[in-house]
């Protein structure tokens, strides 16, 4: 049985007190057994956050971190680093990075093996441009970076691995995949990490869907076979509406 996971993306968004306000207003609403939940948020707000989820059942990420365990990298935070402050999870290859910030599947790869390192669990984003769907190329698109991305873990790290399939053209949009194609393509990922792994570990594998996830929708995306959840944006920022996304979840 795999365990579905929402987790929110604040992107660059919210101060401190802003992350303390939404913990104290979600604390014992978005936490409901069975479903895992973890707020992604801007490196400032990680302390203030670990220790605002103190005795509940969410959890905290960063959206990035550096591979190496220390040196001269200005500008850089470290997994060993987010590791000290108590962080679990750690958003790798957000599309946004890779289009802004010249992240390669190779920095991806890189930085899942750090994960491991430094006992973080990653969300792994992958996903196609709009021009790559409208050629037909989703699903090659998208075997390439999974499987660059997983390339030389074990069988037992892969296992731990979460996925977010996010297609590039529905985040921010309002233009959500339909629930039937997203698992369509996240069937396709499970199968593909068969092929890399073995069948038992694909079927361990948490896989998200991510891109325009509201309230409203987030429980047609659950009824799909093979997706586990949800990698959320602009619906994770306000307070009931994350509620309402980990209710969706159950
Ligand atoms: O990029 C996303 C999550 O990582 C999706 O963003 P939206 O939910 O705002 O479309």
């Amino acid at each position: 049985m795999r365990e579905p996971i929402i987790a929110g993306n604040w992107k660059m968004f919210k101060t401190v007190s802003d992350a303390e306000i939404f913990i104290n207003e979600v604390k014992g609403k978005a936490e409901v057994e069975g479903v895992e939940s973890v707020i992604c948020a801007p490196f400032t707000n990680l302390p203030a956050l670990v220790d605002a989820v103190k005795g509940t059942k969410i959890k905290v990420g960063a959206q990035n971190f550096h591979w190496e365990e220390s040196g001269a990298f200005t500008g850089e935070i470290s997994g060993f680093m987010l590791n000290d402050l108590g962080v679990d999870y750690v958003i790798i290859g957000h599309s946004e990075r890779r289009e802004y910030f010249a992240e390669t599947d190779q920095t991806v790869n890189k930085k899942v093996h750090a994960s491991f390192k430094y006992d973080l669990t990653p969300i792994v984003c992958v996903g196609e441009k709009l021009e790559e769907r409208e050629a037909n190329q989703t699903k090659e698109v998208v075997k390439l970076q999974v499987n660059e991305a997983l390339q030389g873990l074990t069988k037992d790290q892969a296992a731990k691995v979460v996925i977010a399939y996010e297609p590039i053209w529905a985040i921010g949009t309002g233009k959500s995949s339909t629930a039937e194609d997203a698992n369509e393509v996240i069937a396709y990922i499970r199968e593909q990490i068969a092929v890399s792994f073995d069948a038992e570990i694909a079927n361990q594998v948490r896989i998200q869907y991510g891109g325009s996830v509201k309230p409203n929708n987030v429980r047609d995306y659950m009824g799909q076979s093979d997706i586990d959840g949800a990698l959320v944006g602009g619906a994770s920022l306000d307070p009931a509406s994350y509620t309402q996304l980990v209710e969706g979840a159950k």
